[in-house]
């Protein structure tokens, strides 16, 4: 795993979060915000947030109940929503005067940053959308119920190993069972009435038809083995944001960051470059 240059970890209200500024130690070619998936933390970004940070500001946050996010005097009871948790990420734009930011998010990272866009878009310059959806149909929000009941009646425990399963393919899991109990560890990790909250607000999540307002350049990745969130949630998040991309990468499943990191980090940097000269 990579780690980036260490950053303190600081705090804005109840969200933690890091910000690396560029290592070149030249003013910031552009500041990415990063949205971490339910149950990790922002240490899911630290191959990006070593890529990009050579040269941009990359802030990273913990999502209520997640990482340094969970101190119970001031994390919110949930249920949350999505609007909430994109109105809690304006906040900390704001906070921390970062101006309009490159959202990059996975999963619920990726519904957070559909609603940041939508409900604050002057503070959003462009937006990626990985292994994420506008809405889940009836039966998989039924799952998201049956979800919550076991981990209300048993714990985070009843749920990890699942969690396993559809983060990370079978291959990856027999090739690196280290960083699967990394990222397992992560779950136990969250506090679980936020975990929670974080499921009720995912189980709701419903940008389909507004999505079409976002005006911003987008970029859509999918992991052609997600089952969770597969390439066909991608396919229509591409076709309702005008001029987005969509890349499905190969041999990746729904934590794709974390098992292609390389193409990963290509496919947002191809993406850039296009944006930077007017081709994406
Ligand atoms: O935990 C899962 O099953 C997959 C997931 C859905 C939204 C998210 O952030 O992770």
């Amino acid at each position: 795993m990579t780690n980036p240059t260490p950053a303190q970890v600081q705090r804005q209200g109840a969200t933690a979060y890091t910000v690396h500024e560029p290592r070149n130690g030249q003013a910031p070619q552009r500041t990415f915000l990063l949205g971490h998936a339910l149950g990790c933390d922002h240490t899911m970004w630290d191959a990006l947030t070593q890529h990009l940070a050579a040269e941009n500001r990359v802030v990273c946050c913990d999502q209520f109940g997640h990482g340094a996010s969970q101190d119970p005097q001031l994390v919110p009871t949930g249920p949350y929503t999505m609007a909430q948790l994109a109105d809690e990420a304006a906040a900390l734009i704001d906070a921390l005067q970062l101006g309009p930011v490159v959202w990059i998010g996975l999963s619920m990272g990726g519904m957070v940053g559909q609603e940041l866009a939508l409900r604050h878009p002057d503070k959003v310059s462009a937006l990626v959308l990985a292994n994420t959806t506008t809405h889940y149909p009836f039966e998989a929000r039924q799952g998201w119920d049956t979800r919550i009941a076991t981990i209300r009646e048993q714990g985070l425990q009843a749920i990890v190993d699942m969690a396993m399963t559809r983060w990370f393919h079978d291959a990856f899991r027999a090739a690196q069972p280290e960083v699967v109990a990394h990222w397992r560890a992560k779950v136990l990790g969250c506090n679980t009435a936020g975990y929670i909250a974080c499921c009720e607000a995912i189980r709701d999540v419903d940008t389909l038809d507004r999505l079409h307002r976002i005006q911003v350049p987008a970029l859509v990745i999918a992991g052609e083995l997600d089952l969770g969130t597969p390439p066909a949630m991608a396919r229509a998040i591409a076709g309702q944001i005008s001029g987005a991309q969509l890349v499905v990468l190969p041999e990746a499943s729904h934590l794709s960051v974390l098992e292609q990191p390389q193409a990963f980090i290509q496919t947002v940097d191809t993406w850039l470059q296009g944006l930077e000269a007017g081709t994406a």
